[in-house]
């Protein structure tokens, strides 16, 4: 059996590795009212932390602070040990280096109590091979945030084949609870989806640039004076289910899915069979949520118009 806290009762949490994700992890929690230890083996990582944290206060304090919220809540543990002895979660920050991670959770899996969950930042091992020298690995989780993670609301988690399904509900219960919007999800795949994503476009990026096909300049404009308008309403797949007009994803798929073979990007387009295009099309409407077309783009509108202010407002102050 496993002692472990109901998520809403967690008080006490313990953040290792303390650079700019750790660091924001402990701002986030000291917003939401936590307890927080923080440990890093770098021997001046206490001013930089509360640095960080000071930066990111105000925003904080903008966004609305937790009951309790206080800076003075931020411990500063001396060994790894004695940062998780009474934790209640731990969230593990260090770089990305696999054999670090492994040997760094083993340490942690060693040193945190029995049943309490142990979540790792990576950005796209999977816990699979990252838990291999655990003795207890059925608590431990990936738990992917975006940076500033005091601000981005995402946390993909996600489990490894000796994960316990209860471990991988907890914590996602947990950062619910603790104001972060979280995907869950079943299957391990290496940078899990934002990632896969995000990586598609930088890699392009990166080709780009190699072959003077674009400047840094243009890659970054072309995003942000066009598709990122419409992306913090809308992702990808609704996006392009209004390229297709009143016939929506069907639509678009039928009429564009022939550029797929075209070279608009080094990466390979899985074959468009009637599974996918079905699948595509249903995923549409479920995401719809009872909108049709018209209801969608003036959503979109409303939402382009929004963001279109705000980004004014930011350069206008600059
Ligand atoms: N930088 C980013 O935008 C994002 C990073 N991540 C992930 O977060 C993790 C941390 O990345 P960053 O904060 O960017 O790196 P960073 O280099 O800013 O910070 C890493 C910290 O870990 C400390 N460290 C070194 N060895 C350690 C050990 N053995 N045990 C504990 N701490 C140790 C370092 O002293 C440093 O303070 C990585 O897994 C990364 O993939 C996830 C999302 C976004
Ligand atoms: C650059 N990165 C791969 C470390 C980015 C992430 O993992 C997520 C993010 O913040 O975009």
């Amino acid at each position: 059996m496993h002692a472990t806290p109901e998520p809403t009762a967690v008080r006490r949490v313990a953040c290792i590795g303390a650079g700019v994700i750790g660091g924001g992890w402990v701002a986030h929690f000291l917003a939401r009212g936590y307890q927080v230890t923080a440990w890093d083996p770098a021997p001046d990582f206490e001013p930089k932390l509360r640095r960080l944290v000071d930066a990111a206060w105000p925003a904080l304090v903008e966004l609305g602070l937790a009951d309790g919220a206080d800076r003075a809540n931020l411990t500063i543990a001396a060994t790894l040990p004695e940062a998780v002895a009474d934790a209640e979660f731990v969230q593990e920050s260090a770089p990305e280096d696999l054999g670090l991670k492994q040997d760094l959770l083993a340490r942690l899996d060693a040193a945190t109590p029995p049943g309490v969950v142990i979540s790792s930042s990576t950005s796209g091992y999977g816990m699979t091979e990252m838990q291999s020298g655990c003795t207890r690995p059925e608590r431990l989780v990936v738990g992917h945030p975006f940076n500033p993670p005091y601000l981005i609301p995402l946390v993909e988690v996600v489990g490894g084949e000796r994960t316990e399904r209860w471990a991988v509900d907890w914590a996602s219960a947990f950062f619910e609870v603790a104001g972060k919007s979280v995907i869950t999800m079943d299957r391990e795949v290496p940078g899990f989806i934002a990632n896969r994503l995000q990586e598609a476009i930088w890699r392009e990026a990166l080709h780009m640039v190699a072959n003077g096909e674009a400047t840094v300049e243009q890659i970054d404009s072309s995003i942000t004076e066009g598709p990122g308008l419409r992306w913090p309403l809308f992702g990808p797949c609704l996006t392009f289910h209004l390229a297709g007009g009143e016939g929506g994803m069907a639509h678009m798929l039928d009429h564009f899915g022939p550029s797929l073979k075209s070279p608009w990007t080094r990466l390979e387009a899985p074959e468009l069979t009637d599974e996918l295009r079905d699948r595509m099309v249903e995923g549409c409407e479920t995401a719809s949520d009872g909108r049709d077309i018209a209801e969608l783009v003036a959503d979109r509108d409303r939402a382009v118009i929004a963001v279109l202010r705000a980004v004014e407002a930011v350069r206008g102050a600059r």
